[in-house]
């Protein structure tokens, strides 16, 4: 057992999904795993191991934002021996067109956090995903004629800073598809520690032409981004 994650030893399988929402953690584990367990409820951050088509998989809540993820992979990597960690998370598009329920697959992430500039002594990094990871998503999206589109993602620290249109326009003009509040200190951490990481999202919110899906349309697409994400482990 770790400070935050209270699974016994072998308990997680290498392969592990994260997501902000314990209850997405859950949902996935009783929807998509067989056998699944519940290994840790601490802090209510569920985490859950479980079979897919004969892969073992574990799927754990990180809460929301960078500083809460780095405490989940940090414990996931040091503690229980993680290789692989597959974001599965949603996000709000910068694009007027993107459309709700599409599936982004982050080629790299950019962010307002402090975090990197921490770790790089006020340099810049370009966090990036591993790239056969995020191209096995790409191709596994194809083989089910799953729609993604692929591109650089934010990952910010300021969840209703948006309401303020003009903070958005440099990040636009950069090709920023959308917001998130994870995936540039997922693919950091993984880089410095010599894990495969990856980040597929699911557009729940459109920033710019403020419209939010269905819970139908959440449902749907959600369950695309699953196909995509159980088929790479
Ligand atoms: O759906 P999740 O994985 O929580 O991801 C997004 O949703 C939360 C904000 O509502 C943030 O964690 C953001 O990154
Ligand atoms: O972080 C997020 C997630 C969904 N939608 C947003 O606007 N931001």
């Amino acid at each position: 057992m770790s400070i935050h994650i209270g699974a016994k030893d072998g308990e997680i399988a290498n392969t592990v999904l994260v997501c902000g929402d314990p209850l997405r953690a859950e949902h996935i584990a009783n929807t998509y795993l067989e056998e699944a367990i519940c290994y840790s409820s601490v802090r209510n951050m569920l985490g859950f191991t479980g079979n897919y088509n004969g892969k073992r998989i574990s799927v754990q809540g990180t809460g929301m934002g960078q500083p809460s993820l780095a405490i989940y992979l940090h414990e996931l990597i040091h503690e229980y021996g993680a290789k692989r960690i597959i974001r599965v998370g949603t996000c709000g598009a910068l694009n007027q067109d993107i459309e709700l329920g599409d599936i982004i697959v982050a080629q790299g992430a950019s962010t307002d956090s402090n975090m990197n500039k921490l770790i790089f002594s006020g340099l810049d990094f370009a966090p990036l995903p591993d790239y056969g990871l995020m191209s096995s998503a790409i191709k596994e999206a194809e083989r089910q004629h799953i729609k993604v589109i692929v591109g650089n993602v934010f990952s910010t620290d300021y969840f209703y800073f948006k309401d303020d249109p003009e903070r958005w326009k440099i990040w636009i003009n950069h090709g920023i598809l959308c917001a998130e509040m994870e995936s540039s200190l997922l693919f950091t951490m993984a880089a410095a520690e010599g894990v495969r990481a990856c980040s597929i999202l699911t557009v729940s919110d459109n920033i710019i032409l403020g419209k939010a899906c269905t819970t139908e349309e959440r449902e749907s697409s959600f369950n695309d981004m699953m196909k995509i994400a159980l088929n790479i482990c």
